[in-house]
């Protein structure tokens, strides 16, 4: 109750859900080096209902709006102003820099060609400490309250701050499952304190939604404000483009979508196709779909959703503040991200590196990126000693959604790694297919890229540089369902020159009980001399 009485008691505050209007510097809490607990419960989220409660029988239904309103309605009520605010800046910028843009203005690169980033007012945040953010981002988890429901939106201050509510695209997105992998770490890993945040459990299916919501809200109010923008596109190697068109079929706004031609899973591929994107399947792979769309959306009223767009990784950074809030603000000691595009690996560093600086932890964690060793560019730059980078010819891979060779964000990533004690791992075919299949075993169903999170684990591990108590956060990033074909292959033994020691195929027993019994018995036998 800490967090909660403090916010009660707070000056400047009337409800933790709205920061207040011209608010004089917060009072500082002094800096502490261990984060007690914070439970934030039972916050007032709106002033009362006067329809509320006006029948005549005591037991009637009170509404927490009047019946005629909605939630975006209901918000309404509730703005705010305050001075946050956020801009577009060149990427790691030489310190002299005044380059600049408003978020209102559709820009991608900075004028040397390099990458932009989101930087948001860190002095107007700082006016309030650490424990201030910790309980306002504790008390909106859970709710319906719009748009603070989301995820991604709880930490609206922190992600575009200046957005008026009624422009948000909003799936009620983030809070994801942080599950404890209990039987994994323990069977495979001798771990006890082993997680796997689940993304992909999510609207679309994965964690692009994270970036997609913001995307396409900014693009709404762009659209409200006359700006040039007809459709959004991307391409993709399957998820970006399902984030994108349900987020523009909900918000009613076009979407374009450049896809590799049979590089893709059918669950992804018909995604886009049932919201009413306009799907382009073409026959190149994701980076000549990506070189495609970034001539396209330079030429065309087209607005790029690819992460090459900064705006989607502040999204997308909510899921670290995400995992430092289901450990009650606990820092982990490693956490673990598949790379492809390597905008994702980048959003996390700069979640986990937003908290430290804005004191609500006082460490960041170890940051992997695990990628496929059939698509490793960013690999191979690691262990040349950040020489130098070169792109490669991305192979086929079960891990098809990081099937990329020249990944746009490769500056990010590298930013995110050696700022953050970082290492880069990879995984064969047999390794990514094994570690999902073991992880399976256990009761997940996890996605091929996740297999190649796990399997970079397993080798820290086995080598000793992840310890058995360190505690570990491994980030899935899409739901397994999408990538069945890969574990019917699996299972059924049909990929040359992989064991498939995980596979469990089915048994073709005759319909006769004698025949069902007998391998029934053979079974049972088997689990009992195993226990
Ligand atoms: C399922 C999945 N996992 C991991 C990634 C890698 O993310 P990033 O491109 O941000 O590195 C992607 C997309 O590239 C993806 O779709
Ligand atoms: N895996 C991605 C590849 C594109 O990445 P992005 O983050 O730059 O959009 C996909 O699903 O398309």
């Amino acid at each position: 109750m800490v967090a909660a009485s403090t916010l009660l008691r707070s000056p400047f505050l009337s409800s933790p859900l709205y920061p207040q209007p011209h608010q004089p510097t917060a009072s500082k809490h002094p800096t502490t080096t261990h984060f007690t607990t914070v439970k934030a419960t039972a916050f007032p989220t709106s002033s009362p209902d006067p329809s509320a409660g006006t029948s005549a029988s005591p037991q009637a239904i009170k509404h927490r709006r009047p019946t005629n309103e909605n939630i975006r309605d209901e918000a309404r009520r509730h703005t705010s102003t305050h001075n946050f605010s956020a801009k577009y800046v060149p990427f790691n910028p030489d310190p002299s820099s005044t380059e600049s843009y408003s978020l209102d203005e559709i820009v991608y690169r900075s004028r040397s060609g390099g990458l932009l980033d989101v930087q948001h007012d860190m002095d107007a945040l700082k006016k309030y400490d650490g424990e201030y953010w910790r309980a306002l981002f504790d008390s909106r988890v859970g709710k319906t309250t719009w748009p603070y429901g989301s995820g991604v939106w709880s930490k609206k201050e922190w992600v575009l701050p200046e957005i008026n509510s009624d422009d948000i695209v909003s799936a009620f997105e983030g809070n994801s499952n942080l599950f404890w992998a209990e039987r994994f770490g323990k069977q495979f890993l001798g771990m006890n304190d082993l997680w796997v945040k689940h993304c992909g459990i999510s609207h679309t299916g994965s964690f692009k939604d994270l970036g997609m919501t913001v995307l396409v809200s900014q693009v709404n109010r762009l659209r409200k404000m006359k700006r040039p923008v007809v459709g959004v596109g991307c391409a993709s190697t399957g998820d970006t483009s399902a984030a994108l068109s349900a987020y523009c079929a909900s918000a009613g706004i076009p979407s374009i979508v450049f896809l590799p031609a049979n590089r893709i899973s059918i669950a992804q591929l018909v995604q886009p196709i049932a919201n009413g994107a306009f799907v382009l399947s073409i026959d190149t792979d994701f980076d000549g779909c990506m070189q495609l769309i970034r001539e396209v959306t330079a030429e065309l009223p087209i607005y790029l959703a690819n992460s090459l767009n900064s705006l989607r990784l502040e999204g997308q950074k909510t899921a670290a503040i995400e995992i430092l809030q289901q450990f009650d603000w606990e820092v982990p000691d490693w956490v673990i991200v598949p790379g492809g595009n390597l905008g994702n690996i980048y959003a996390f560093y700069k979640g986990f590196h937003m908290c430290k600086e804005l004191g609500l932890v006082n460490r960041i964690p170890r940051l992997v990126c695990a990628q496929a060793a059939n698509a490793n560019p960013l690999y191979l730059y690691y262990k040349s000693g950040w020489k130098e980078f070169k792109s490669v010819k991305a192979n086929t891979t079960f891990a098809s959604a990081i099937q990329i060779g020249d990944p746009v964000s490769i500056d990010r990533a590298v930013f995110a790694l050696k700022n953050s004690n970082g290492i880069v791992e990879e995984a064969t075919e047999e390794e990514l297919m094994d570690a999902m299949g073991q992880a399976d075993s256990t009761g997940m169903f996890i996605c091929p890229h996740t297999g190649v999170a796990l399997t970079a684990l397993i080798k820290l591990r086995n080598s000793g540089v992840i310890g058995p108590t360190d505690r570990t956060v491994v980030v899935s990033t899409a739901h397994g369902l999408k990538f069945t074909q890969s574990k019917i292959d699996y299972h059924s033994r049909e990929i040359k020159d992989m064991a498939c020691q995980y596979a469990n195929p089915p048994v073709q027993v005759k319909a006769d009980f004698g025949s069902v019994m007998d391998v029934l018995k053979k079974y049972l036998l088997s689990k009992d001399s195993k226990y």
